[in-house]
Protein backbone atom coordinates (compact mmCIF):
# COMPACT_ATOMS: atom_id res chain seq x y z
CA UNK A 1 0.00 0.00 0.00
CA UNK A 2 3.16 2.20 0.52
CA UNK A 3 3.92 2.28 -2.55
CA UNK A 4 0.71 2.99 -4.04
CA UNK A 5 -0.01 5.59 -1.71
CA UNK A 6 3.36 7.49 -3.06
CA UNK A 7 2.58 7.06 -6.53
CA UNK A 8 -0.71 8.65 -6.12
CA UNK A 9 0.30 11.66 -4.26
CA UNK A 10 3.40 12.07 -7.43
CA UNK A 11 0.87 11.97 -10.09
CA UNK A 12 0.62 15.62 -11.04
CA UNK A 13 -1.82 17.65 -13.58
CA UNK A 14 -0.47 18.50 -17.18
CA UNK A 15 2.30 21.29 -17.61
CA UNK A 16 -0.39 23.53 -19.36
CA UNK A 17 2.19 26.54 -19.56
CA UNK A 18 4.08 23.99 -22.34
CA UNK A 19 0.64 22.90 -23.80
CA UNK A 20 -0.03 26.75 -24.53
CA UNK A 21 3.09 26.95 -26.00
CA UNK A 22 2.74 23.32 -28.01
CA UNK A 23 -0.49 24.70 -29.05
CA UNK A 24 0.59 28.04 -30.27
CA UNK A 25 3.24 26.40 -32.39
CA UNK A 26 1.25 23.63 -33.68
CA UNK A 27 -1.77 26.25 -34.75
CA UNK A 28 1.35 28.33 -36.73
CA UNK A 29 2.67 25.36 -38.47
CA UNK A 30 2.16 25.76 -42.12
CA UNK A 31 -1.85 24.19 -42.72
CA UNK A 32 -5.12 25.72 -42.35
CA UNK A 33 -6.31 26.10 -38.73
CA UNK A 34 -7.05 22.16 -36.71
CA UNK A 35 -7.05 20.98 -39.94
CA UNK A 36 -4.72 17.42 -38.31
CA UNK A 37 -7.38 17.07 -35.53
CA UNK A 38 -6.54 14.09 -33.28
CA UNK A 39 -3.18 14.39 -33.80
CA UNK A 40 -2.41 18.14 -33.00
CA UNK A 41 -4.46 16.91 -30.02
CA UNK A 42 -1.96 13.99 -29.37
CA UNK A 43 1.12 16.56 -29.93
CA UNK A 44 -0.06 18.94 -27.06
CA UNK A 45 -1.14 16.58 -24.73
CA UNK A 46 2.27 14.92 -25.16
CA UNK A 47 3.85 18.02 -24.52
CA UNK A 48 1.75 18.19 -21.22
CA UNK A 49 2.40 14.98 -20.19
CA UNK A 50 6.58 15.53 -20.69
CA UNK A 51 6.74 18.69 -20.02
CA UNK A 52 8.52 19.07 -23.59
CA UNK A 53 7.45 21.05 -26.63
CA UNK A 54 9.22 18.05 -28.70
CA UNK A 55 8.89 14.90 -26.96
CA UNK A 56 10.33 11.50 -28.10
CA UNK A 57 7.90 8.38 -28.20
CA UNK A 58 10.88 6.26 -29.59
CA UNK A 59 10.96 3.89 -26.91
CA UNK A 60 7.88 1.79 -26.87
CA UNK A 61 6.87 -0.92 -24.88
CA UNK A 62 3.17 -2.94 -24.48
CA UNK A 63 3.03 -4.39 -20.88
CA UNK A 64 0.67 -7.55 -20.96
CA UNK A 65 -1.33 -8.56 -17.72
CA UNK A 66 -2.13 -12.30 -17.89
CA UNK A 67 -4.38 -13.93 -15.22
CA UNK A 68 -7.66 -16.62 -15.08
CA UNK A 69 -10.54 -15.97 -12.91
CA UNK A 70 -12.79 -18.09 -10.57
CA UNK A 71 -15.73 -17.32 -11.83
CA UNK A 72 -14.72 -19.00 -14.92
CA UNK A 73 -16.69 -22.23 -13.37
CA UNK A 74 -20.13 -20.37 -13.77
CA UNK A 75 -19.49 -20.94 -17.67
CA UNK A 76 -19.37 -17.37 -19.01
CA UNK A 77 -16.63 -17.90 -21.10
CA UNK A 78 -16.76 -19.73 -24.42
CA UNK A 79 -13.37 -21.15 -24.46
CA UNK A 80 -10.94 -23.49 -22.09
CA UNK A 81 -9.54 -21.56 -19.30
CA UNK A 82 -6.54 -23.46 -20.60
CA UNK A 83 -6.10 -20.23 -23.40
CA UNK A 84 -4.57 -18.15 -21.31
CA UNK A 85 -1.23 -20.19 -20.19
CA UNK A 86 -1.32 -21.40 -23.85
CA UNK A 87 -1.85 -17.76 -25.15
CA UNK A 88 0.40 -15.84 -22.36
CA UNK A 89 3.27 -18.30 -23.81
CA UNK A 90 3.12 -17.25 -27.36
CA UNK A 91 3.35 -13.69 -26.40
CA UNK A 92 7.53 -13.76 -25.84
CA UNK A 93 7.53 -15.92 -29.06
CA UNK A 94 6.14 -12.91 -31.09
CA UNK A 95 3.80 -15.12 -32.40
CA UNK A 96 0.54 -13.87 -31.45
CA UNK A 97 -1.96 -10.29 -32.75
CA UNK A 98 -0.03 -7.56 -30.91
CA UNK A 99 3.09 -8.95 -31.46
CA UNK A 100 2.38 -9.04 -35.32
CA UNK A 101 1.11 -5.70 -34.77
CA UNK A 102 3.88 -3.76 -32.44
CA UNK A 103 6.38 -5.20 -34.64
CA UNK A 104 5.72 -2.30 -36.90
CA UNK A 105 7.00 0.37 -34.45
CA UNK A 106 9.54 -1.73 -32.47
CA UNK A 107 7.14 -1.99 -29.83
CA UNK A 108 8.85 -4.16 -26.52
CA UNK A 109 6.67 -6.76 -25.57
CA UNK A 110 6.90 -7.10 -21.70
CA UNK A 111 4.37 -10.03 -20.44
CA UNK A 112 3.46 -10.57 -16.89
CA UNK A 113 2.11 -13.50 -14.99
CA UNK A 114 0.09 -12.08 -12.26
CA UNK A 115 -2.36 -15.05 -11.79
CA UNK A 116 -2.78 -17.87 -14.50
CA UNK A 117 -3.89 -20.78 -12.92
CA UNK A 118 -0.89 -22.76 -14.01
CA UNK A 119 2.59 -23.13 -13.62
CA UNK A 120 4.61 -21.65 -16.67
CA UNK A 121 8.30 -23.09 -17.14
CA UNK A 122 10.91 -21.04 -16.00
CA UNK A 123 12.68 -20.19 -19.01
CA UNK A 124 9.07 -18.91 -20.67
CA UNK A 125 10.25 -15.15 -21.28
CA UNK A 126 6.98 -14.40 -19.05
CA UNK A 127 8.01 -12.47 -15.96
CA UNK A 128 6.48 -14.23 -12.61
CA UNK A 129 4.48 -12.04 -10.80
CA UNK A 130 1.87 -14.46 -9.80
CA UNK A 131 -0.15 -12.87 -6.62
CA UNK A 132 -2.87 -16.06 -6.89
CA UNK A 133 -3.52 -18.89 -9.02
CA UNK A 134 -6.29 -16.68 -10.37
CA UNK A 135 -9.29 -14.84 -8.64
CA UNK A 136 -11.89 -16.53 -6.36
CA UNK A 137 -15.08 -17.26 -7.93
CA UNK A 138 -16.74 -13.85 -7.30
CA UNK A 139 -20.59 -15.12 -7.97
CA UNK A 140 -19.71 -16.61 -4.75
CA UNK A 141 -17.95 -13.86 -2.32
CA UNK A 142 -15.21 -11.17 -3.40
CA UNK A 143 -12.59 -12.25 -6.09
CA UNK A 144 -10.01 -11.43 -4.16
CA UNK A 145 -9.09 -9.59 -0.81
CA UNK A 146 -8.12 -5.84 -0.46
CA UNK A 147 -4.81 -6.59 -0.19
CA UNK A 148 -4.36 -8.70 -3.09
CA UNK A 149 -5.61 -6.10 -5.07
CA UNK A 150 -3.52 -3.33 -3.72
CA UNK A 151 -0.68 -6.07 -4.84
CA UNK A 152 -1.95 -5.77 -8.32
CA UNK A 153 -1.64 -2.77 -8.47
CA UNK A 154 1.90 -2.63 -6.94
CA UNK A 155 2.84 -5.07 -9.96
CA UNK A 156 1.93 -3.16 -12.09
CA UNK A 157 3.13 -0.13 -10.77
CA UNK A 158 6.81 -1.94 -10.59
CA UNK A 159 6.72 -2.98 -13.95
CA UNK A 160 5.73 0.34 -15.48
CA UNK A 161 8.44 1.98 -13.57
CA UNK A 162 11.33 -0.72 -14.21
CA UNK A 163 10.46 0.19 -17.87
CA UNK A 164 10.52 3.66 -17.77
CA UNK A 165 13.95 3.12 -15.95
CA UNK A 166 15.13 1.52 -18.94
CA UNK A 167 14.50 4.16 -21.15
CA UNK A 168 10.66 3.55 -22.06
CA UNK A 169 8.60 6.43 -22.98
CA UNK A 170 5.35 5.14 -24.42
CA UNK A 171 3.64 2.41 -22.84
CA UNK A 172 0.51 0.49 -24.05
CA UNK A 173 -1.32 -2.11 -21.74
CA UNK A 174 -2.84 -4.99 -22.50
CA UNK A 175 -4.35 -8.15 -20.82
CA UNK A 176 -4.98 -11.72 -21.73
CA UNK A 177 -7.39 -13.51 -19.41
CA UNK A 178 -9.88 -16.17 -20.28
CA UNK A 179 -13.10 -14.61 -18.57
CA UNK A 180 -11.77 -11.13 -18.13
CA UNK A 181 -15.24 -9.90 -20.05
CA UNK A 182 -17.31 -10.67 -17.35
CA UNK A 183 -15.09 -9.20 -14.91
CA UNK A 184 -14.60 -6.25 -16.87
CA UNK A 185 -18.25 -5.54 -17.27
CA UNK A 186 -19.44 -6.03 -13.20
CA UNK A 187 -16.84 -3.22 -12.92
CA UNK A 188 -18.39 -1.19 -15.39
CA UNK A 189 -22.10 -2.05 -14.23
CA UNK A 190 -20.90 -0.77 -10.35
CA UNK A 191 -18.97 2.23 -11.54
CA UNK A 192 -21.21 3.43 -14.13
CA UNK A 193 -24.46 2.54 -12.28
CA UNK A 194 -25.43 0.49 -14.95
CA UNK A 195 -27.62 -2.14 -15.38
CA UNK A 196 -25.51 -5.47 -16.73
CA UNK A 197 -28.19 -6.40 -19.59
CA UNK A 198 -27.21 -3.41 -21.00
CA UNK A 199 -23.68 -3.86 -21.24
CA UNK A 200 -22.91 -7.58 -21.48
CA UNK A 201 -21.69 -8.85 -24.47
CA UNK A 202 -19.99 -11.89 -26.13
CA UNK A 203 -16.25 -11.61 -25.10
CA UNK A 204 -14.28 -13.88 -27.43
CA UNK A 205 -17.70 -16.13 -28.87
CA UNK A 206 -20.78 -16.22 -26.50
CA UNK A 207 -23.94 -17.07 -28.56
CA UNK A 208 -27.33 -15.25 -26.95
CA UNK A 209 -27.83 -17.97 -24.53
CA UNK A 210 -24.56 -17.43 -22.66
CA UNK A 211 -24.96 -13.95 -22.99
CA UNK A 212 -27.97 -14.14 -20.95
CA UNK A 213 -26.46 -16.66 -18.32
CA UNK A 214 -23.56 -14.17 -18.34
CA UNK A 215 -25.90 -11.22 -17.31
CA UNK A 216 -27.27 -13.72 -14.49
CA UNK A 217 -24.05 -14.29 -12.98
CA UNK A 218 -22.99 -10.38 -13.32
CA UNK A 219 -25.75 -9.42 -11.71
CA UNK A 220 -25.67 -11.97 -9.03
CA UNK A 221 -22.06 -11.23 -8.34
CA UNK A 222 -22.62 -7.44 -7.35
CA UNK A 223 -25.88 -8.28 -5.53
CA UNK A 224 -24.09 -10.77 -3.21
CA UNK A 225 -20.42 -8.65 -2.97
CA UNK A 226 -21.94 -5.08 -3.17
CA UNK A 227 -19.58 -3.48 -4.06
CA UNK A 228 -18.70 0.73 -3.33
CA UNK A 229 -18.88 2.28 -6.88
CA UNK A 230 -17.26 5.40 -4.80
CA UNK A 231 -14.21 3.04 -4.06
CA UNK A 232 -12.28 1.39 -7.11
CA UNK A 233 -10.33 -0.55 -4.86
CA UNK A 234 -13.40 -2.20 -3.36
CA UNK A 235 -14.96 -2.97 -6.58
CA UNK A 236 -11.27 -4.00 -8.24
CA UNK A 237 -11.23 -6.61 -5.29
CA UNK A 238 -15.03 -7.98 -5.14
CA UNK A 239 -15.82 -8.07 -8.97
CA UNK A 240 -12.78 -7.72 -10.10
CA UNK A 241 -9.26 -10.01 -11.90
CA UNK A 242 -5.21 -9.63 -10.96
CA UNK A 243 -4.60 -8.58 -14.74
CA UNK A 244 -7.40 -5.67 -14.63
CA UNK A 245 -5.39 -4.11 -11.41
CA UNK A 246 -2.12 -5.18 -12.58
CA UNK A 247 -3.23 -2.83 -15.87
CA UNK A 248 -4.62 0.14 -13.37
CA UNK A 249 -0.80 0.03 -11.83
CA UNK A 250 0.78 0.41 -14.93
CA UNK A 251 -1.43 3.34 -15.95
CA UNK A 252 -1.01 4.61 -12.48
CA UNK A 253 3.02 4.47 -12.47
CA UNK A 254 3.33 5.74 -15.91
CA UNK A 255 1.05 8.63 -15.15
CA UNK A 256 3.15 9.07 -11.82
CA UNK A 257 6.54 9.23 -13.94
CA UNK A 258 5.15 11.81 -16.81
CA UNK A 259 5.03 8.87 -19.41
CA UNK A 260 1.79 8.70 -21.59
CA UNK A 261 0.34 5.43 -21.87
CA UNK A 262 -2.12 4.31 -24.53
CA UNK A 263 -5.21 2.26 -23.47
CA UNK A 264 -6.25 -0.78 -25.84
CA UNK A 265 -9.93 -2.30 -26.01
CA UNK A 266 -12.85 -2.88 -23.55
CA UNK A 267 -10.80 -4.82 -20.42
CA UNK A 268 -7.69 -1.58 -20.50
CA UNK A 269 -10.64 0.99 -20.27
CA UNK A 270 -12.41 -0.51 -17.56
CA UNK A 271 -8.81 -1.10 -16.28
CA UNK A 272 -8.40 2.66 -16.66
CA UNK A 273 -11.79 3.47 -14.39
CA UNK A 274 -10.59 1.95 -11.47
CA UNK A 275 -7.30 3.77 -11.69
CA UNK A 276 -9.41 6.74 -12.39
CA UNK A 277 -11.23 6.02 -9.60
CA UNK A 278 -8.11 5.64 -7.64
CA UNK A 279 -6.66 8.62 -8.74
CA UNK A 280 -8.54 11.19 -11.24
CA UNK A 281 -5.41 13.18 -12.84
CA UNK A 282 -4.54 10.08 -14.35
CA UNK A 283 -7.38 10.74 -16.85
CA UNK A 284 -5.16 13.16 -18.65
CA UNK A 285 -1.96 10.73 -19.42
CA UNK A 286 -3.93 8.39 -21.25
CA UNK A 287 -3.99 8.44 -24.96
CA UNK A 288 -6.95 6.38 -26.17
CA UNK A 289 -6.77 3.41 -29.14
CA UNK A 290 -9.49 1.73 -30.73
CA UNK A 291 -13.19 1.55 -29.76
CA UNK A 292 -13.74 -2.29 -29.08
CA UNK A 293 -16.41 -3.99 -30.22
CA UNK A 294 -17.63 -5.60 -27.42
CA UNK A 295 -21.06 -4.66 -26.24
CA UNK A 296 -19.98 -2.40 -23.40
CA UNK A 297 -16.90 -0.67 -25.11
CA UNK A 298 -19.04 2.80 -25.93
CA UNK A 299 -20.13 2.90 -22.77
CA UNK A 300 -16.90 2.34 -20.90
CA UNK A 301 -14.96 4.64 -22.97
CA UNK A 302 -17.71 7.85 -21.98
CA UNK A 303 -17.52 6.94 -18.51
CA UNK A 304 -13.33 7.39 -19.06
CA UNK A 305 -14.45 10.38 -21.19
CA UNK A 306 -12.13 9.31 -23.86
CA UNK A 307 -13.12 9.09 -27.48
CA UNK A 308 -10.79 6.11 -29.24
CA UNK A 309 -9.22 7.14 -32.54
CA UNK A 310 -9.70 3.81 -34.04
CA UNK A 311 -12.60 2.09 -35.10
CA UNK A 312 -11.80 -0.92 -36.94
CA UNK A 313 -14.51 -3.86 -35.59
CA UNK A 314 -11.63 -5.25 -33.04
CA UNK A 315 -12.04 -6.57 -29.85
CA UNK A 316 -8.89 -9.13 -29.47
CA UNK A 317 -7.32 -7.42 -26.44
CA UNK A 318 -3.81 -8.34 -25.79
CA UNK A 319 -2.69 -4.80 -25.98
CA UNK A 320 -3.37 -5.25 -29.60
CA UNK A 321 -5.58 -2.02 -30.19
CA UNK A 322 -2.49 0.12 -28.61
CA UNK A 323 0.32 -1.46 -30.64
CA UNK A 324 -1.98 -0.05 -33.92
CA UNK A 325 -2.43 3.49 -32.37
CA UNK A 326 1.78 3.81 -32.01
CA UNK A 327 2.40 4.35 -35.62
CA UNK A 328 -0.62 7.35 -35.14
CA UNK A 329 1.59 8.64 -32.35
CA UNK A 330 4.87 8.56 -34.19
CA UNK A 331 2.94 10.42 -36.82
CA UNK A 332 2.01 12.92 -34.27
CA UNK A 333 5.68 13.78 -33.24
CA UNK A 334 7.09 14.03 -36.83
CA UNK A 335 4.07 16.03 -38.13
CA UNK A 336 5.59 18.59 -34.69
CA UNK A 337 9.18 17.80 -35.67
CA UNK A 338 9.00 17.94 -39.18
CA UNK A 339 6.54 20.61 -40.06
CA UNK A 340 7.61 24.22 -40.21
CA UNK A 341 5.69 27.63 -39.51
CA UNK A 342 4.18 30.33 -41.55
CA UNK A 343 6.54 32.48 -40.51
CA UNK A 344 9.51 30.26 -41.16
CA UNK A 345 8.10 29.28 -44.66
CA UNK A 346 7.50 33.47 -45.04
CA UNK A 347 3.93 32.58 -45.96
CA UNK A 348 1.43 34.68 -45.05
CA UNK A 349 -1.65 32.77 -44.47
O1 LIG B 1 -10.10 -5.92 -25.32
C1 LIG B 1 -11.19 -6.18 -25.84
O2 LIG B 1 -11.87 -5.30 -26.37
C2 LIG B 1 -11.68 -7.61 -25.78
C3 LIG B 1 -13.02 -7.90 -26.00
C4 LIG B 1 -13.43 -9.22 -25.93
C5 LIG B 1 -12.50 -10.24 -25.62
N1 LIG B 1 -11.21 -9.92 -25.40
C6 LIG B 1 -10.22 -10.99 -25.07
O3 LIG B 1 -10.88 -12.22 -24.88
C7 LIG B 1 -10.66 -12.76 -23.58
C8 LIG B 1 -11.87 -12.53 -22.72
O4 LIG B 1 -13.05 -13.02 -23.32
P1 LIG B 1 -14.03 -13.91 -22.43
O5 LIG B 1 -15.15 -14.24 -23.36
O6 LIG B 1 -13.27 -15.13 -22.01
O7 LIG B 1 -14.47 -13.06 -21.29
C9 LIG B 1 -9.48 -12.00 -23.01
O8 LIG B 1 -8.30 -12.77 -23.18
C10 LIG B 1 -9.44 -10.70 -23.79
O9 LIG B 1 -8.11 -10.35 -24.11
C11 LIG B 1 -10.79 -8.63 -25.49
C1 LIG C 1 -7.34 -17.66 -29.07
C2 LIG C 1 -7.53 -16.46 -28.16
C3 LIG C 1 -6.59 -15.45 -28.19
C4 LIG C 1 -6.78 -14.35 -27.35
N1 LIG C 1 -6.06 -13.22 -27.16
C5 LIG C 1 -6.66 -12.48 -26.25
N2 LIG C 1 -7.75 -13.11 -25.85
C6 LIG C 1 -7.87 -14.25 -26.50
C7 LIG C 1 -8.81 -15.27 -26.45
C8 LIG C 1 -8.66 -16.38 -27.30
C9 LIG C 1 -9.69 -17.46 -27.27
Amino acid sequence: MKLLQKIIKNIQPLDSEIMKKSRTRVDNLIKPPKSLGKLEAITVQLAGITKNIHPSVEHKAIIIMAADHGVYEEGVAPNPQSITIEQTLNFPKGLTGVCAIGEISNAKIVTVDIGINGELPLNSGVINKKIKYGTDNFAKGPAMTRKEAVDAIEVGIEIAQQQIKRGVNLIGVGEMGITNTTASTAILAVLGNIPPKEITGKGSGLDSKGIQHKIKVIEKAIDINKPDPDDGLDVLAKVGGLEIGGMAGVILGSAANRVPVVIDGYIATVSALIAKSIEPKVKDYLIPSHASMELGGKRASELLGVEPMLYMNMCLGEGSGAALAFPIIDAACNMNDKMITFKEASMNP
